[in-house]
Parts: C-alpha cells; structure tokens; sequence
C-alpha cells in the first residue's frame, strides 16, 4: 500500500488539546515538494519533513501546522487517515534547536503542543502564504535592461531610476527594496515601466553576512573597576554560565550589556536582549544603535505582522546581530546565538499571563543551557528566586554597587499621612519641597499606581459604590473620556448622574487616580508643566515618544505616571521623587506584594538625582512602622531581599518549594470549586505533596465567570510536575465537566 511507503506525518495543531495529530501524506506530495526532498532517501526523507509547516483539514477547517515527526507509524485506523493538503515551503519553519526548547517548554509548562508551537511562529506565517512570497524583494537589471541611451533624455524618472540600477548594488552596499525606492521619490509608475518592460524583475533578496570588525563598534565609556570586572568575567564565559548583574540603579549595567555584546559581536555571534514591555523605549534603542553600526532588530508586540517576519527572516539569516525583544523574543530563531541578556529580569511582564503561561527568563536559562552559551541577567532589583540561585551557587554574582558617573543615590524620607494636612492625596510637606524643587529649575517625579481619576464612585447618601456587573471589583471613574472602566474586563459605560442603590444624585470620586492628580497639580502648579505618563494619556500613535522628549529637554516641570515610569528612564534632571500611594500593597494576601512592592519603590526611587544633584525620594503612608515600609527607608533591596528570602525558607514558599496553580472557571458559583476539590481528591494521599484551597480567587468573579484556583505545592518539582501531569492526562476519564474552562499555571507569581 502506498500509505505504508510514504511517510506519516505526526503535527502540531493550534488546537487546545494535548497531543499530536497524524496526517498521510498529501496527495501529489513529490510535485509540490522541492527537488532536494525527493531526492534523498527514505529515512533522510523523514527528518527533512520535520519542522515544516503543513496545511492539513481539521473537522470543517482547515489548519497551519508543523511536522513534529514523519515515520511509518500511527495509532490511527488507516482507511480513516485523511491526508495533508499541502506542505509549505522547501525548508523547515521551526528548527532543531526551537523544537527541543518548544518541547521542553510544553512538558514544563503543562500546555498543549499545538499552542506553544503557535508561539514560535510569526503572525505572518499562521497563514498558508509561504515563506518565499514574503521575503523582501529587491529590484535588479535583467539582460533587457537598455542602455541609457535608449531613453527620452526628458523622462527624468526613468532616467533617474536607470542610473540607481546601473549602481551596482552588491558594491555600494544598498538594495532596491520597495521601501528604499520610495524613500528616493521614485514613482511606482516608473517602476511598473521597467518591470512591464522586462528591464528589470523583482527578486528575493540575498540578505549578505557581513563580517563584523572593531569599525563597527563605536567606543565604549572608560568603566569603573566594577563594571570592568563584569565585563570581563562575562567575556570569558565560554560556555554555559548564568550571571546575575546586581546593580543599584544608575550604576551602568547597560553600558556593561554593551561592552560584553561588543565582543559577542566580534566573534561573529548574535544576541538577544530581552527587556520589559515598557523598557523598550527609543531612548534604548538609540543607546545601541548609537554604539554599534551593525544590523539591529526590534521584536516587540506593538510591530505589524509584516515587521515581526523581518525581524524573524534577520534573526533566521544571522543578518541581525543584536535582537532587541520583549518577551516573546525568546522564540526566535537563531543562526548563531552567543549570549542571551535578560534586562530588568525581575519583572512581572516576563512571564505570560494567560494561555501558554511561559516566563521568559526560566525559557532563557534552558535555551542558554542547551545552547552552551552565557546569560546574563540584571536588575537593580532581582528576583528571590535569582538570588536563591546566587545563594546555591548556580549563577556567579556580579555586582555594581556604585552609581556610575558621578551622581550618588538618593536619600529616602518617609511621609507619615496621619501628621499632615494633604491636597491632591499629596501631604503638605510633599507639596511644599515640590515647588521648592520647581524654583531650583528642577524636575519633579510623582508615582501613582492607579490610572483613571479615581478608582471609584461612591453615594454619599447610602455609600452605595460603581462596581462592575461582571467583576467583583469596582469601575474606575475617568473624567476626561466621562466613562466608567473596569480594569479588570474591560466593561465600560458613561459616568452615572445617578446612585443605582438610592437615585441620589450626590456621587462622589473616592481615592485618587493618575489623572486626578494631574488636573489638580495643574491648578496647584499653574506655570510648569505637568505631564501625566500612564496607558491612557500615552495611546496615541507618538505621544509616549513626544512626552518623553519634552520631559529631555530638561525644564522644570512635574511628571505624574504609573509604572511607565518606573523604569529604565534616565532623565539626569529629576531631583525629587514622591511615592504617592503604597499602603494598598502592604496587607495583601499575595506572599509576593512585600518582594513586588520594595522591587517598585526601588526602582521608581532610582529615577531621582541621577545626573549632577543628589536626589530625594519621598515615601507617603498611613502606617509609617510597617515592616516593609521601614525596611525600605532605612536600609537597602538587599537587606529586604535576605529577610525576606529568610521568611519564604522558614514558611517553605517558593523558591523553596515549587508551585502549581489549577484555576478554574465557569459561570456557576460553586462548580469550579467542586471540581477543582475533586482534584485535589486524587491527590491529597501523596506525600510530600500540599494541597492549598480550593478557594476562591482573589479576584472571585471575572467578566461574569466564578473562578476558583487548586494550588499544589512540593518541595521537589519533578516530583510536583510529576504527579500534575499524570492528573492532566487523565483528566478527561477522571473528571470532565464541560461547563468548566480549567488553565494550568506552573511556577504563578501573580494570584489574581
Ligand atoms: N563608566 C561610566 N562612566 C561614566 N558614566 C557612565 C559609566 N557607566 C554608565 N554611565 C552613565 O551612567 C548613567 C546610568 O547608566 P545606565 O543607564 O547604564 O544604568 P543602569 O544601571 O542601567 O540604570 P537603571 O537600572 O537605573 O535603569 C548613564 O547616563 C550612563 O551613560
Ligand atoms: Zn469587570
């Protein structure tokens, strides 16, 4: 039978299900496929096929998906086997080294293979377009291409486009892309003259290695013994090793990413920088694009489709060097991958938070790992879970412990709220030092962690409260746009003129929001400027970048923002910094808010003085002896992080042991809560193993679904992954309730 002679094509699917699904061979396989398939042997035939996209029917559907593995077995019936329609391209999308990181990351994060697989591939390629139709194409002469002579000596354009083919690109070191062509005023019209003319074709570009030299890099700063010593211990990592790059903040940890890439670079190797979703500013960019005259490209998710292929083709093709990314980046494929960077590694935004619930750094560790390469990763702030590593000796420590260039760190004085009048939920004492600040021809910081006017609407009459019909969680007033948003869901609807519990017409904001605070200081501040950094006043197209310029020339000015400005700015003429609101973090029920709020306050408080003037940070709270609260004035991340590090031993929290979060929703109140408790059932008489809830989840009810959360607990995780994924695969003759949409989160570091 011809099925048995030709392969079975084992693929992933972007389906939710866990496991692989089995395709004959597409009729007419051998003439779609490229000439260098068929002529290779049987068994090589096989391992040419994996990594491929294939389009292949799925129910009523059709799918895109990848040949995880081709031979000549399948569990299917045969007479029942439908074939694959179509195999995409002549090469491989996903590569040897992808799939095995791909693999691991769906065994480690419990999740279905189809939908990691989908996380590789770029947007443009989910479709059935292959990849050759979407490489760039360049402009070139063919052998009609006339002399000059030939054309009218009036047609400018046409002369003007012969002369730019006439160039010879391959030595004048440029292309005729499309984009190019625009970019030199030449008219499409011209250019259809020449291509209907068949004096010219458009070709797929060949995109050239070029070899990277010391010309290339432009000149470091002089470093401080500090940095030179990271830079040098990085330098001779030859193979696998994990650096922690702990630095105060402003101590020059970018200028020792750059120093360590520089010498990547010369030895022909790619990196990949991974930074925060909000790290990625121009002024980043600028940095290295300023050092380095080599290829470097951006991979973050407010790109088009058309540029994220790009930068997938660049990184593919080994023509880009430096890889700027977020998160995602992590999956990109790579010619010759010499040192992954993970910036500001502490970060939240690293780890996804829905669906495929990866974290980018645990992905970087074992890419590194397998890659033999070194990683580096660095924060002002790291993560307990980093130092554990530190503490166990699995990653060396490098530290920097000064501010590079000069300025110094800055002195932190708390506000007690209880002892002072306040405006704008700023205290008196704030508010006077702010135009003190103001008269020096200063800049002034104010961080709020809470965008919106107010986080809330309240009668006076019966203190009834806007809350959200499908959350429980309340709507956030925004005055500007006259709504009402739920955070959470996304609801909105126009601000009410009336109470919903007594029709009173008395509503009031309660608490304060970014834009209250914004508006008020414009009154209490009338002749600076004050300009708000938040999700809502930055989301027109240009507008962060505009704000960020204005707040760089350097005038003195208030800027009020969210965690946009926490980070990574370096804005040398900001003296003082006020942290307006904290006290919320510090009764929460999460173990991790003391670690994410002292992570905050540090960073936030590490954007004042960082130019010439010694900064002051002010820390305003209602409960001034707190633990947490005292720990940050008076001592430093590092003290925090022992303590608490201490704490999660003695209470056996990660990173002392390992968990795993079974969530749960449905849209009747007690159903998530019986299933997840039948879990927790077939597990419970395994030792070493500890069931926490099920409970309700902070957040009990979401865009009009219950949600409950099972989180399993072990001090030894292949032990926990274990057990979970043996629950997992049985799950469907254990317990199938269709009423139930269940995730798994493995290693969760936010309950919400
Ligand atoms: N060796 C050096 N000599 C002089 N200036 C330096 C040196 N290294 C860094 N700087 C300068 O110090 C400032 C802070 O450096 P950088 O932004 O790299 O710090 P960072 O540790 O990444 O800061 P943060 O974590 O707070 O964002 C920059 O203006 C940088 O140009
Ligand atoms: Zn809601």
């Amino acid at each position: 039978m011809t099925l048995f002679s030709e392969p079975i094509l084992h693929v992933a699917l972007p389906v939710p299900l866990r496991r692989l699904f089995d395709y004959a061979f597409p009729a007419g396989f051998d003439n779609q496929v490229d000439e260098k398939v068929q002529s290779f042997s049987a068994e090589t035939k096989f391992d040419q096929l994996v990594g491929r996209r294939v389009v292949v029917p799925f129910g009523r559907q059709t799918l895109i998906g990848v040949v995880i593995k081709a031979d000549h077995n399948t569990d299917q019936d045969l007479s029942k086997l439908k074939a694959a329609l179509e195999i995409l391209d002549d090469e491989p999308t996903i590569n040897p080294e992808q799939m095995a990181l791909l693999e691991w990351a769906s065994k480690y994060y419990q999740h279905p293979i189809g939908d990691v697989y989908s996380a590789a591939i770029p947007g443009a390629l989910r479709t059935n377009k292959a990849i050759i139709d979407l490489l760039p194409k360049v402009l070139v002469k063919t052998d009609e291409f006339p002399a000059r002579k030939e054309l009218n000596k009036n047609a400018k354009q046409l002369l003007k486009l012969h002369d730019l083919l006439t160039e010879e690109p391959s030595t004048s070191g440029f292309s005729l892309s499309r984009a190019n062509l625009t970019e030199r005023e030449v008219p499409s019209t011209t250019i259809k003259k020449f291509v209907d003319n068949e004096w010219a074709q458009w070709q797929t570009a060949h995109t050239s290695e070029v070899t990277v030299t010391e010309q290339d890099l432009n000149e470091g700063l002089q470093l401080n013994t500090e940095q030179a010593l990271a830079v040098t211990a990085i330098n001779s990592a030859e193979h696998y090793q994990g650096f922690l790059l702990d630095g105060v903040t402003g101590s020059g940890k970018t200028e020792v990413y750059l120093q360590a890439i520089a010498s990547r670079l010369l030895k022909q190797q790619q990196v990949l920088v991974c930074v925060p979703e909000i790290g990625l500013t121009p002024q980043t960019i600028a940095r290295f694009q300023k050092r380095f005259n080599v290829p470097i490209a951006l991979w973050h998710s407010a790109m088009t489709d058309k540029q994220r292929f790009e930068t997938w083709q660049q990184c593919r093709s080994g023509t880009a060097r430096i890889v700027i990314a977020t998160r995602s980046g992590i999956f990109l494929p790579f010619k010759s991958l010499g040192m992954i960077i993970i910036d500001e590694e502490h970060d939240a935004s690293f780890k996804q938070q829905d669906g495929f619930r990866y974290h980018c750094r645990s992905m970087a560790l074992y890419r590194a790992h397998r890659l033999n390469i070194p990683v580096v990763l660095g924060s002002a702030t790291p993560s307990l879970e980093t130092l554990q590593n530190v503490e166990q000796n699995k990653f060396s420590l490098l530290e920097l412990r000064q501010r590079a260039g000069g300025s110094q760190l800055p002195t932190m004085r708390l506000l007690d709220l209880n002892r002072c009048q306040s405006q704008a939920a700023i205290g008196q004492p704030l508010l006077d030092e702010i135009s003190q600040q103001l008269k020096n021809g200063h800049q002034v910081m104010l961080f709020i962690n809470r965008r919106g006017f107010a986080p809330v609407l309240m009668c006076e009459e019966c203190h009834w409260l806007t809350e959200c019909s499908r959350c429980s969680s309340f709507t956030t007033f925004h005055r500007g746009s006259g709504l009402l948003i739920c955070h959470h869901c996304g609801f909105q609807h126009p601000t009410l003129k009336q109470c919903l519990g007594c029709g009173s017409t008395r509503l009031t904001p309660v608490g304060v929001g970014t834009e209250q605070i914004d508006l008020q200081l414009k009154e209490l501040f009338p002749n600076v400027d004050v300009v708000r950094l938040d999700r809502d006043s930055t989301s027109k197209k240009g507008e962060f970048d505009d704000k960020l310029n204005l707040i760089n020339q350097g005038k003195p000015m208030i800027i009020v923002g969210t965690q946009m400005i926490a980070k990574g700015h370096h804005f040398p003429n900001v003296s003082l910094v006020g942290i307006v609101d904290v006290d919320g973090a510090l009764f929460s029920s999460d173990f991790r808010a003391p670690e994410k709020l002292a992570q905050l306050v540090v960073q936030v408080a590490g954007r004042a003085g960082r130019g010439s003037i010694k900064g002051q940070v002010w820390l305003q709270t209602k409960f001034p002896e707190h633990p947490v609260i005292q720990d940050l004035v008076n001592n430093e991340y590092r003290d925090f992080a022992k303590y608490a590090l201490n704490e999660r031993k003695m209470l056996k929290l990660p990173p002392y042991s390992h968990q795993i979060i079974i969530r749960a929703e449905s849209t009747h109140n007690q159903l998530g809560h019986e299933w997840l408790a039948g879990l927790a059932h077939y597990l419970q008489d395994y030792e070493g193993l500890l069931m926490l809830g099920p409970t309700p989840a902070p957040m009990t009810r979401k865009a009009g679904k219950f949600r409950h959360m099972l989180t399993i607990q072990s001090e030894s995780r292949p032990y926990l992954h274990k057990l979970v994924n043996w629950l997992l695969e049985n799950l469907d003759t254990i317990q199938k309730d269709n009423r139930i949409r269940w995730t798994v989160d493995v290693d969760p570091i936010d309950v919400s």
